[in-house]
């Protein structure tokens, strides 16, 4: 009698690439005399759907980790795979936006037109493979600022626009670099509970980098700590908090627990 054939199911998710695979990284800059090494042996691995915080004394490599990433900073030893392809080929295909510490809106056009901007100059043909940009501002609360200029924003709406904008070709990776560090604490926290809405409606993973410990516990699923001299993983923890978070959370033991411990590594870096 013939065996019952065993269906396997190569899209399970356990085996589907992780949103970005980091392996045995290596990044030096300069050469000879001078060469410097910003990053040593960083392996790190981001599920699909994830959002990770990365944080670290200044100068541990934070930026230059997003960097490579994202195919702005070239790798000199490792490998980097992000959705199972090279980053190369992730940033031509649109995977991924980055948000920057600026909002680097164009002065001379509107909310609408900014975020609209990828659109006419993205390469894809495909218009249905953009979201709507109305929709967008929508989700990041700029309804009814459509036809405002940057300059007639707050900073905090600034950044809602480049967030917007990022969003518009669907990104299947938002790397996040320092996006709300020059606002001022109230705007801020209510950025980070706005992002925390924005990821659960998009499930876009979000690589995002911050200075500040409780961003770092209350946006992140994990906590990705790198130390200095040369930049290399100190701890990749993660988070053991509810998912549905809103900022009074920040008061609970558990929460000023997982700070404390995240400070007391950092005093180590
Ligand atoms: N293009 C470059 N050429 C030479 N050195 C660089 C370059 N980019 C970064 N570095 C150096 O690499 C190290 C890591 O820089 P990086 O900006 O990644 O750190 P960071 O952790 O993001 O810092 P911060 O928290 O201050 O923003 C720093 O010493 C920096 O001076």
């Amino acid at each position: 009698m013939a065996m019952a054939q065993h269906k396997i199911d190569l899209q399970a998710p356990e085996l589907a690439p992780p949103a970005v695979s980091v392996e045995h990284l290596h990044v030096r800059f300069g050469g000879g005399q001078s060469e410097f090494t910003a990053l040593k042996d960083v392996s790190v691995t981001i599920p699909k759907g994830a959002l990770v915080t990365m944080i670290g004394p200044s100068g541990c490599g934070k930026s230059t980790l997003l960097r490579c990433i994202a195919d702005l900073v070239p790798v000199s030893d490792g490998t980097i795979s992000v959705l199972g392809q090279t980053p190369r080929k992730a940033r031509e295909g649109r995977d991924f936006a980055f948000v920057f510490q600026e909002a680097t809106l164009l002065p001379w056009r509107s909310v609408l037109d900014n975020v609209r901007l990828p659109l006419e100059v993205g390469r894809r043909a495909d218009t249905a493979a953009y979201a709507d940009p109305e929709r967008l501002l929508a989700l990041v609360g700029l309804q009814g600022r459509e036809k405002a200029l940057p300059h007639e924003l707050s900073g905090g709406q600034r950044q809602r626009v480049a967030i917007a904008r990022a969003l518009i070709s669907r990104p299947r990776i938002l790397l996040m670099d320092e996006p709300f560090g020059a606002l001022d604490e109230i705007t801020r926290d209510k950025l980070n509970e706005e992002l925390l809405r924005i990821w659960k409606e998009t499930g876009t993973t979000i690589v995002f980098v911050t200075h500040s410990i409780p961003e770092a516990v209350f946006l992140g699923e994990h906590v990705l700590m790198l130390a200095a001299h040369p930049g290399r993983v100190k701890a990749y923890i993660k988070v053991d908090l509810p998912t549905e978070r809103t900022l009074a959370i920040r008061d609970t033991v558990e929460f000023i627990r997982i700070t404390a411990h995240l400070r007391r590594l950092l005093e180590e870096c």
